[in-house]
C-alpha cells in the first residue's frame, strides 16, 4: 500500500493565522523570520516568509522547498531570478498592505496639522512611487482637498506623461511621500533616489515621509537637511536605526504602515489561495469564523471642524503615537514591537456615528469610514 507523505510548510511566525489558515495543506511549522536558514528549510515543501527572511541560493541550494510564497509587498529579500532558475514556484502578495501603508502616511500627517496648527487641506503632496499604495494614498489626499503632484517614471514610459509629473517638480510639493521599491539596477533605480542633490531642492517648510524602504531616501544626507517634519517608518539597516535620525524625526515607527490587522490577513490569505491552486487543493476558508470582531463604533466629540473631528476618530483606531514612544527611547525595541505589533483595524471596518459636520461626514465616507446613523 503506497504511504501518503505529508506535506511540510515553513512559516514565518509573524504570519497571522498561520496554522489554522494552512494546517490543512500539510504540516505547519513556524520559526522567527530571521530564524529561518538552511538547517531549517532542508526536508520543506512549501516556505511562506514575510521581509526579514533573505530567501536565495544560500538559503534553499540544499532543500526540497518547491514553492515560496511572501505574505508582504517588498520583493529586496527575495532572490527570484534564484527561484526561476532553479524552477521554484514564487508569489508575492502584491498590494496586500497598501491601504494599511496609505492610511498610516494620513494618520501621520493629520496628527502632524493637528500639532503644528495647519490645515491639511491647504497643502500639496508628492508622491514619489504611485503603484498600489500611491493610488491609495492619492485617493484619500484627495479626500482631504490636498493637491497631488504624481512621479511615476516606469508608469509614465509605460502609460503616457499625462498625469504625472518629474521629481523635481514632485519635489516641490509642502509634503513628499515616497512609495517606491526599493531597487539597485535599471533606468529608474530607487536606492538614493532621494539623494543629497535631491534633498538640496527642498526648504525647511516641506515634510518628508518615508514609508516605503530605508535606502531610497540617502540617510546620511537627510540628517543634513533641515525640514519642517521629517516622518520616518522605514530606515537604513533596520533594525539598528540610526539614533539621530530618530532625534531629528517629527514621527518615529519601527516599520509597520503596512501591519494592519487586515494587511497580515490579506498577505496571508494571497499566498493561502496561490498555494492551494499550486497543490490544486481545495480551499477551505472556515477559518474566517474566528476572525476578532470589528471594533464598538466611534461617536465623534469634537466637530465643529472637520480635520479636528477627523483626527478624533483616527485616534480612537489606533493611537500612532504609540508606534513612536515604542522606539523613540529605546530603538532596540524595534523588532519586538514590531513582531508583537497590537492590533489595529483599517478604515473600513471602522464604524462611525454620523456626526453634526457634513463636511466630516462625506470625509469620513470618502476616507471609507462605516457611517450609522
Ligand atoms: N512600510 C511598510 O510597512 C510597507 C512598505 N512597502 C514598500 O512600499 C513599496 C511600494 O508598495 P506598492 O505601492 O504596493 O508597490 P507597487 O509595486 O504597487 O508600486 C510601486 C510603484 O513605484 C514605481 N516606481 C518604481 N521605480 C520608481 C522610481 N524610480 N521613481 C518613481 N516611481 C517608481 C513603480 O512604477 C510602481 O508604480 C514596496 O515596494 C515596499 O518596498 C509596502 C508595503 C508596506
Ligand atoms: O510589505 C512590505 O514590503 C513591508 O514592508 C511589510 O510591512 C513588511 O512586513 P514584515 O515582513 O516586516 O512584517
Amino acid at each position: 500500500m503506497t504511504q501518503i507523505v505529508q506535506r511540510k510548510l515553513l512559516i514565518d511566525d509573524a504570519v497571522p493565522y498561520a496554522q489554522t489558515i494552512f494546517g490543512h495543506l500539510g504540516k505547519v511549522m513556524t520559526l522567527p523570520g530571521r530564524e529561518i536558514n538552511a538547517e531549517a528549510v532542508k526536508d520543506i515543501d512549501a516556505l511562506i516568509v514575510r521581509s526579514r527572511t533573505q530567501v536565495n541560493a544560500e538559503l534553499l541550494a540544499d532543500s526540497k522547498v518547491s514553492y515560496v510564497g511572501s505574505t508582504v509587498v517588498g520583493l529586496d529579500h527575495i532572490d527570484q531570478d534564484y527561484l526561476a532558475n532553479t524552477q521554484r514556484h514564487f508569489y508575492s502578495a502584491q498590494g496586500c498592505n497598501a491601504n494599511s501603508v496609505a492610511e498610516f502616511v494620513i494618520h501621520a500627517l493629520i496628527l502632524l496639522a493637528e500639532q503644528e496648527n495647519f490645515d491639511i487641506s491647504t497643502k500639496s503632496l508628492g508622491i514619489i512611487g504611485v503603484g498600489h499604495v500611491g493610488k491609495l494614498l492619492h485617493a484619500k489626499a484627495q479626500a482631504l482637498g490636498v493637491t497631488c503632484l504624481l512621479n511615476d517614471p516606469p508608469r509614465a514610459k509605460q502609460e503616457g506623461n499625462q498625469g504625472f509629473v518629474d521629481l523635481e517638480h514632485a519635489l516641490q510639493a509642502d509634503i513628499i511621500s515616497v512609495h517606491t521599491p526599493l531597487t539597485f539596477s535599471g533606468a529608474d533605480k530607487t536606492y538614493h533616489l532621494i539623494n543629497s542633490e535631491k534633498l538640496a531642492l527642498l526648504n525647511p517648510q516641506q515634510i518628508l515621509v518615508n514609508a516605503a524602504r530605508g535606502g531610497i531616501i540617502d540617510e546620511q544626507a537627510l540628517l543634513q537637511t533641515h525640514l519642517k517634519a521629517k516622518i520616518t517608518d522605514c530606515w537604513e539597516n533596520e533594525p539598528n536605526i540610526n539614533p539621530e535620525l530618530i532625534e531629528q524625526s517629527f514621527l518615529v515607527s519601527p516599520h509597520i504602515a503596512g501591519h494592519s490587522f487586515e494587511a497580515k490577513l490579506a498577505g496571508s490569505t494571497m499566498v493561502y489561495h496561490d498555494l492551494c491552486s499550486f497543490w490544486n487543493e481545495p480551499q477551505k476558508n472556515d477559518w474566517q469564523q474566528k476572525l476578532p470582531k470589528i471594533p464598538k463604533a466611534i461617536t465623534v466629540q469634537n466637530a465643529e471642524n472637520w480635520q479636528k473631528g477627523l483626527f478624533y476618530v483616527l485616534q480612537k483606531t489606533h493611537l500612532i503615537q504609540n508606534d513612536d514612544q515604542a522606539i523613540r527611547h529605546n530603538p532596540s525595541n524595534f523588532e519586538g514591537y514590531r513582531r508583537n505589533y497590537p492590533t489595529h483595524h483599517e478604515w473600513h471596518k471602522q464604524q462611525v456615528k454620523v456626526t453634526k459636520n457634513q463636511k466630516l461626514n462625506c470625509i469620513l465616507q470618502k476616507l471609507n469610514f462605516q457611517l450609522i446613523g
